[in-house]
């Protein structure tokens, strides 16, 4: 099967004060369409780092990282946001969805970028994710005017906006109380039942439970690597 993300021998160092400081050491990884990888390990031992290279948000100091089949490190930062906006969801932990746009016109966004699809198909991509999510009746609201849970769904739907082929997800519940955290989780179960590739770091055990492989990252290494059932959590 064709890997949907393959880092070979990736290292990531950041210079601190002159000396550069060791975040990630040698990692090697693949991962395939439809697995939900839940990345778990101590706080400030290199998870978000490791998202970052697979975004291409940020780049190793050496090895190589692939997505998609595209070699993250020829692209230009011009070439790296297209691609990223074609292939790649992102869910942060506080959500940044902008603030000045109603919830319609934040999904609309990414589509928009991209020009994929005629003004009306985005309208009703945008409409029905809205659907999708449960946030029909708040299409027309600001950021500002609701819920903490509310913004990570309709963040969510953002994700999807242009159906990538991975959804990157940093701590998305992190910043939800229980109550909430489980609609997000209930969706994030919902996309992994229709067989969308899934990497997620999170403290979240229940969430992380629901994943298909555990990635134990320590120290900056894979500490770990567990095939979990494929529906591991009980959730739904
Ligand atoms: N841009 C940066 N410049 C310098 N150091 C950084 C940078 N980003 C992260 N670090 C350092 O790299 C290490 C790993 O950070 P990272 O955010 O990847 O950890 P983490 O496992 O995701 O932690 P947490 O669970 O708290 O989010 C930390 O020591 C952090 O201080």
């Amino acid at each position: 099967m064709e890997k949907i993300i393959e880092l070979k021998q990736v290292f990531k160092d950041y210079a601190q004060a002159g000396s550069p400081q060791s975040v990630l050491h040698d990692i090697n990884l693949e991962v395939f369409p439809g697995e939900f990888l839940a990345i778990v390990g101590p706080s400030g031992n290199g998870k978000s780092t490791l998202l970052n290279l697979i975004t291409g948000i940020d780049y190793p100091t050496s090895g190589e990282v692939l997505v998609n089949g595209t070699r993250l490190q020829r692209l230009s930062n011009e070439q790296l946001t297209r691609w990223r906006g074609a292939n790649v969801g992102i869910v942060f932990q506080f959500f940044q969805l902008l603030p000045t746009l109603n919830l319609l016109q934040n999904i609309l966004l990414p589509m928009d970028f991209l020009g994929h699809l005629s003004k009306i198909q985005r309208k009703e991509r945008a409409e029905h994710l809205l659907e999708l999510v449960g946030l029909s009746p708040e299409s027309k609201r600001l950021p500002s005017q609701i819920s903490g849970g509310q913004q990570q769904r309709a963040a969510i739907a953002r994700a999807l906006a242009n159906d990538p082929a991975l959804i990157v997800a940093d701590e998305p519940t992190g910043n939800l109380d229980a109550a909430t955290a489980e609609v997000v989780f209930n969706l994030f179960a919902h996309l992994r039942d229709q067989g969308k590739t899934l990497v997620m770091v999170t403290h979240n055990e229940e969430l992380a439970a629901a994943a298909s492989r555990k990635l134990e990252i320590r120290s900056g290494r894979i500490h770990a690597d567990i095939l979990l059932n494929r529906y591991g959590g009980d959730l739904l």
